[in-house]
């Protein structure tokens, strides 16, 4: 018998590239310098001296593994995400599936607190933790943007954060939770379970944290897949579409996706920063000029969202809005 051979093979380009790190300690000229260059070249960066208390983070985390270890019965009893709540394997209304479990909430107090009496025992515990990293990482991704808007050179340096703060805001909680692969055969050629397929997020920006476990990868503008090491530590920022549209194409959405392919299961928590509903989304008119007219024509949060979610993961949305 003829054994396979023991050399990994590469089913799928990747490329050994470093990702950008933005150390938010440094001085605030190169540090916004830094964020407009990996937001022009990646759509994507790392921060790390964020300021947030690790316990903030890891207080959510045990939470999330509580619920996630619960039987399935019991986890059901938070769901099905239409499109909040608790959801295993299907994403979204269109037939898209991954290898993940996950809880999807509405970033507010109110929404959070009504949720969690489905989801803990102990739900006051779990509003307060859940809360709380909103509260945090809702402050950095505003932080985020007020650089982001200074380096662009804008008038008025809160214009992208003031859309985050609003009350209204349309901002999203989610915890995805990716089970440990149960043998992985390193000689084994056929392609790694998909556990979030290729996508761009559709809001203004992301902040992402995870445990150590990788499988996160980010696509380069030359379409080669670079995988993102994990870092408990520091928290991942992702440029959406939203953001694309308002910098006129400047910024990039990123595409990513996650490969669900370690012995250890994978845990991430993503805060996405959206605007309220009635928000125009059209690009700032100090990005537009003769020599950069208006990529994409005005449209709402509202329909830009109806958009999203009458489309399947993988698609490119914004080619509806472009003028
Ligand atoms: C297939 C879908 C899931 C998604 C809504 C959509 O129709 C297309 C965008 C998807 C996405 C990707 C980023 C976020 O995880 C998410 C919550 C979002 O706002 O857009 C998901 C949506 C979802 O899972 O409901
Ligand atoms: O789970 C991850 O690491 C990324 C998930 C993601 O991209 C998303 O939920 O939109
Ligand atoms: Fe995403």
């Amino acid at each position: 018998m003829v054994m396979p051979s023991p050399t990994p093979v590469r089913t799928r380009k990747t490329k050994a590239v470093g990702i950008p790190a933005v150390d938010l300690s440094l001085n605030r000229s190169l540090v916004i310098e830094l964020i407009v260059k990996a937001c022009e070249d990646y759509g994507f960066f790392k921060v790390t001296n964020h300021g947030i208390n690790k316990e903030v983070a890891a207080r959510l985390e045990g939470e999330a593994a509580e619920f996630f270890a619960k039987p399935a019965n019991e986890k059901q009893r938070a769901g099905p995400a239409n499109p909040f709540g608790y959801d295993c394997k299907n994403i979204g209304p269109n037939g898209d599936t991954g290898e993940l479990e996950y809880l999807l909430l509405q970033a507010n107090p109110l929404h959070i607190s009504e949720r969690s009496e489905t989801i803990s025992s102990d739900p006051i515990e779990f509003s307060r933790a859940a809360n709380d990293y909103v509260k945090w990482v809702r402050e950095l991704t505003c932080e985020i943007l007020d650089l982001m808007a200074e380096g662009l050179w804008v008038q008025d340096k809160h214009v992208f954060s003031q859309l985050i703060r609003d009350v209204h805001s349309d901002s999203l909680l989610r915890i995805n939770h990716y089970p440990a692969v149960k043998e992985i055969r390193e000689w084994d050629s056929s392609p790694k379970a998909i556990g979030f397929g290729e996508h761009s997020d559709p809001q203004i920006l992301t902040i992402l944290r995870s445990n150590d476990v990788a499988g996160l990868q980010i696509r380069l503008q030359d379409a080669l897949w670079v995988p993102v090491p994990p870092d408990p530590t520091g928290f991942y920022v992702i440029v959406g579409d939203a953001l694309q549209v308002l910098t006129n194409g400047r910024f990039t959405s990123v595409r990513h996706k996650v490969l669900a392919s370690s012995h250890k299961a994978r845990m991430s928590m993503m805060y996405f920063g959206a605007p309220k509903l009635n928000t125009w989304i059209t690009p700032l008119p100090e990005l537009v000029t003769p020599q950069n007219p208006s990529l994409y024509k005005a449209f709402t949060w509202s329909e830009f969202k109806k958009a999203a979610y009458s489309l399947r993961l993988g698609d490119t949305r914004l080619d509806l809005f472009g003028n």
